[in-house]
């Protein structure tokens, strides 16, 4: 039996529910989804400082997932925020939503474009594909400038933006595959991939089954080194207790 921890590192319950959701779309049959996000933080994550105030979040859900015993966590945030913080946390794997997208289309296609949201955040996704060596991969990125939670705003503006951004990347960058830069644009790869005729990957689904994976194979975090558990220290405060 494999139980999935998706975390939506931002409060928007609309955000988790589409997230929840898509993973469900594509768990197998004896796999459980847990869709949750922090019960503080921000609405949507929009910039370095949101990211940061997110991995609190994301490290308590992950403990209170360790704790429940939950076969893989996912961070169902485009900035994989506290990714390697909570592996450190963590026993099971833990993968955001990024790398999972990013890997996926690298396996499809020598070319990928990222389509995103607000322009700023776009560094965000540059310093992912640096840090998880896809650079040379990543062929163009975009943003549909709308923020975050205008994907949940039920008027399909945002949607409709995203899809036009697909199909410019389609003609103009050379891409092969198209990675949707964020837990919110959960929904529309599958529509995508149709309408374009070409990988449009969603990172949500894709983490699911590379978890499914990890878990069929028996592998987990590794804890030799550096993502051993945090090392034992007296916390104050509010984190009192936090790193065990
Ligand atoms: O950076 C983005 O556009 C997307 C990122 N922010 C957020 O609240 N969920 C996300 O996936």
């Amino acid at each position: 039996r494999c139980v999935i921890q998706v975390i939506n590192p931002n409060t928007s319950q609309a955000m988790t529910a589409t997230i929840g959701a898509a993973a469900r779309a594509v768990a197998a049959a004896d796999t459980e989804i847990l869709a949750v996000c922090p019960q503080e933080g921000a609405p949507s994550i929009e910039g370095h400082f949101d990211e940061a105030i997110a991995a609190v979040g994301v490290l308590q859900q992950v403990k209170l997932g360790r704790e429940a015993g939950v076969s893989g966590h996912i961070i169902a945030c485009f900035g994989d925020p506290g990714l390697l913080a909570a592996r450190e946390l963590a026993r099971a794997p833990v993968i955001g939503i990024a790398e999972a997208a990013m890997h996926t289309a690298t396996l499809l296609a020598t070319r990928f474009s990222i389509v995103t949201t607000l322009p700023r955040t776009l560094i965000i996704a540059r310093h992912l594909l640096h840090q998880y060596g896809f650079e040379r991969h990543c062929a163009a990125l975009h943003a549909i400038d709308l923020p975050v939670l205008a994907l949940e705003d039920g008027s399909g503006a945002a949607q409709q933006k995203v899809r036009q951004q697909c199909l410019q990347a389609k003609r103009q960058d050379g891409s092969g595959a198209i990675v949707l830069g964020c837990g919110g644009m959960a929904d529309l790869a599958r529509e995508l991939t149709r309408e374009l005729g070409i990988p449009v990957i969603d990172g949500v689904s894709a983490a699911v089954k590379m978890i499914e994976s990890l878990h069929a194979l028996g592998l987990s975090t590794s804890k030799h080194g550096d993502l051993d558990f945090p090392l034992a220290k007296p916390l104050s405060g509010r984190f009192d207790g936090f790193n065990s």
